[in-house]
């Protein structure tokens, strides 16, 4: 089985409109409510793709109801634990340019962390677990850590999507897959990331530690795989971009889902690039016909590591 977990929860409520200005009145003509959250995501995408898996998290008050409906409603199975707090509403805009506003996390209680490890305890070997999004900096990175060894130690498939001092210190626990995007790359190596050799050169570093695949996701312009041994680039299909909400954890959900087929390596790279490609060209996330159309356009390479000194 495949368990995402969501420490925040969202409504992602996205307004599209023509010009967006600070400071003044501004007026959108259409809006979409979607639940949101990395792990949230990522269970809908699965769910489009066929495979099923259990979102675990962290929900409250009459958003965390809707979330909890839609989900149920799009036959996405959940076991949240209800923090009695009303779970954030993150604002997407997309006018000219795409602007985000994340709410806050919940604020959690120790019998509440309990709760989630007393869930994780239960999960089997070969099972996978997929932790993502935002951790609110108020919890001890040392429960994360705790939830890390269990993954290590039950022989869990464990797939990392966080990033700031979340991420840099659960590298330790070997997972199986992180997704940073550049600047999440950048942010683990207090640095700018230059280009795609410099990318592909902190990427090793990562699989040095112990994470035994790191895909690192460039937007537009595609994203590379690195494993211990070697690294893959593809470029992104081309086709018209609406909303990129969503597009990383669907690049996440479309690697695991392959895989969870049977499919090679290489072969779930290039599902995971159409369905982050697909969710950028939808309103939502992607579907799996779209998905499946763009796998054509892709074409994965191996990418050729340059010794540079930096
Ligand atoms: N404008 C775009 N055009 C085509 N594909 C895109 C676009 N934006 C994102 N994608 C696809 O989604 C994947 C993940 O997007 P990215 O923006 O890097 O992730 P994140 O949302 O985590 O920052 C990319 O590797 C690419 O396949
Ligand atoms: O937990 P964070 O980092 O605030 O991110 C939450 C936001 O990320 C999303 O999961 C989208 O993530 P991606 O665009 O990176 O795939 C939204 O649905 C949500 O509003």
């Amino acid at each position: 089985m495949i368990y995402t977990c969501t420490v925040s929860p969202s409504i992602d409520y996205t307004n599209y409109l023509p010009d967006f200005r600070t400071g003044g009145l501004n007026r959108s003509n259409k809006v979409h409510y979607y639940p949101g959250g990395k792990g949230i995501n990522v269970s809908r995408v699965l769910k489009r793709l066929g495979v099923d898996s259990i979102a675990y998290g962290f929900a409250g008050g009459f958003t965390g109801q809707f979330i909890q409906d839609f989900l149920a409603a799009e036959g996405v199975r959940t076991d949240f634990i209800d923090t009695g707090q009303i779970s954030r509403i993150n604002v997407k805009i997309k006018a000219a340019e795409e602007t985000e506003l994340n709410g806050p996390g919940p604020e959690l209680s120790a019998s509440h962390l309990q709760e989630l490890k007393e869930k994780v305890e239960r999960i089997k070997p070969g099972d996978w677990f997929v932790l993502s999004g935002s951790i609110p900096d108020s919890l001890p990175i040392s429960y994360f850590k705790s939830l890390g060894n269990i993954m290590q130690k039950q022989e869990i498939r464990f797939v990392l999507d966080t990033s700031g001092k979340a991420l840099k210190e659960l590298i330790d626990s070997r997972p199986f897959l992180i997704k940073p995007n550049m600047e999440e790359l950048g942010e683990l190596f207090q640095t700018t990331i230059k280009d795609k050799h410099h990318a592909a050169e902190c990427a090793f570093q990562l699989t040095a530690k112990g994470v035994a695949n790191v895909i690192v996701s460039m937007g537009a312009d595609g994203a590379m795989l690195v494993d211990r041994e070697a690294a893959y680039f593809a470029e992104a299909p081309t086709g018209k971009m609406v909303n990129t909400v969503g597009a990383g954890d669907s690049l996440v959900s479309g690697f695991i889902a392959a895989l969870s087929y049977g499919s090679s390596k290489e072969e779930a790279f290039r599902y995971g690039i159409a369905s982050g490609s697909a969710t950028a060209f939808s309103d939502d996330l992607c579907r799996k016909e779209d998905t499946e159309k763009l796998l054509d356009q892709i074409k994965v390479q191996p990418f050729k590591r340059l010794d540079v000194k930096r």
